[in-house]
């Protein structure tokens, strides 16, 4: 099967799932470009009401930037260019003028976060942990999730979410604002079904609507700019001892 599933329900609802559970469904070159395929057909195709994002299993939404490819980027220019291909991605997700929801059906550490902040709302399951990392690893967010993230949370609990690269239960996430809604493990699916059902029985001209004037308020604020000199940011602090060596301390303990 491949790095990423696709399905369609009847009533409109697409689910994509990240499916490499054997790396915690980390992220890379392939699975950034099924995202960018999938996106573009949900923009175009009238039937597609809802964008799901989810992880195959239970442990894990996304573990973030696939360390065992990454890690060969060791340049600011090498890193850029991944960097800056999954934050156009982003870009795309976060301004698809249809809902899109992040079910964090496991972790969600590092690019994992980011992806989740590029949606709409974020739903969990009870046993999800989740943490912007990148602090820990002596970078910051590469894929523009720190600037969407404080386009939609309040500044302190962002910055609380951000600076502290602690990892948080589902229930602090809810409390911090993070987290929309939280569903048992054991009926994850279906409970997500059920809550998406307010939304799927809009018409699509009122939800595109509602997210085109999300996206012109994020126009009006420069957010594409503000995520790309994040991405550049990041690049900088890549070539740093202190990531390079976090990076293969987690691949030396596996
Ligand atoms: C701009 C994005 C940015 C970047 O690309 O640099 C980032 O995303 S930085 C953050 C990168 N991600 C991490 O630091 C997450 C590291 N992983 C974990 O914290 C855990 O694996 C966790 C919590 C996701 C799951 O823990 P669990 O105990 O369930 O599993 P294991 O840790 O035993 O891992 C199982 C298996 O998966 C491999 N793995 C996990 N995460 C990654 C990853 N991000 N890239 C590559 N491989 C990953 C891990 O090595 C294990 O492999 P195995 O061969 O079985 O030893």
């Amino acid at each position: 099967m491949g790095k990423v599933l696709l399905e369609r329900t009847e009533n409109g609802v697409v689910w994509l799932t990240i499916n490499r559970v054997e790396k915690r469904n980390a992220i890379d070159f392939d699975v950034m470009d099924s995202f960018k395929r999938v996106i573009d057909e949900v923009e175009g195709n009238k039937s597609d009401k809802v964008l799901v994002i989810t992880g195959a299993g239970n442990k894990a939404f996304c573990s973030g930037g696939d360390l065992s490819v990454f890690h060969d980027l060791h340049t600011k220019e090498e890193a850029y260019q991944m960097l800056a291909k999954m934050g156009e991605i982003l870009y795309s997700l976060a301004t698809l003028t249809k809902p899109t929801v992040a079910l964090l059906n496991g972790a969600a550490i590092g690019g994992g976060c980011e992806i989740a902040s590029a949606c709409d709302f974020r739903v969990a399951s009870e046993n999800a942990k989740f943490g912007f990392v990148q602090g820990k690893l002596g970078i910051t967010t590469g894929w523009g999730g720190a600037s969407m993230l404080l386009e939609k949370l309040p500044y302190d609990k962002a910055m609380t979410l951000l600076m502290t690269a602690n990892r948080f239960s589902a229930q602090e996430g809810q409390g911090l604002g993070f987290i929309h809604k939280i569903f048992s493990e054991q009926n994850l699916k279906v409970e997500c079904e059920d809550w998406i059902q307010a939304y799927v029985e809009q018409s699509s001209g009122v939800l595109a609507a509602y997210k085109q004037a999300a996206v012109k308020k994020w126009e009006i604020a420069n957010l594409r700019d503000r995520m790309f000199a994040e991405i550049n940011q990041c690049s900088i602090l890549w070539e740093s001892d202190e990531h390079h060596e976090a990076v293969q301390s987690f691949l030396d303990a596996k």
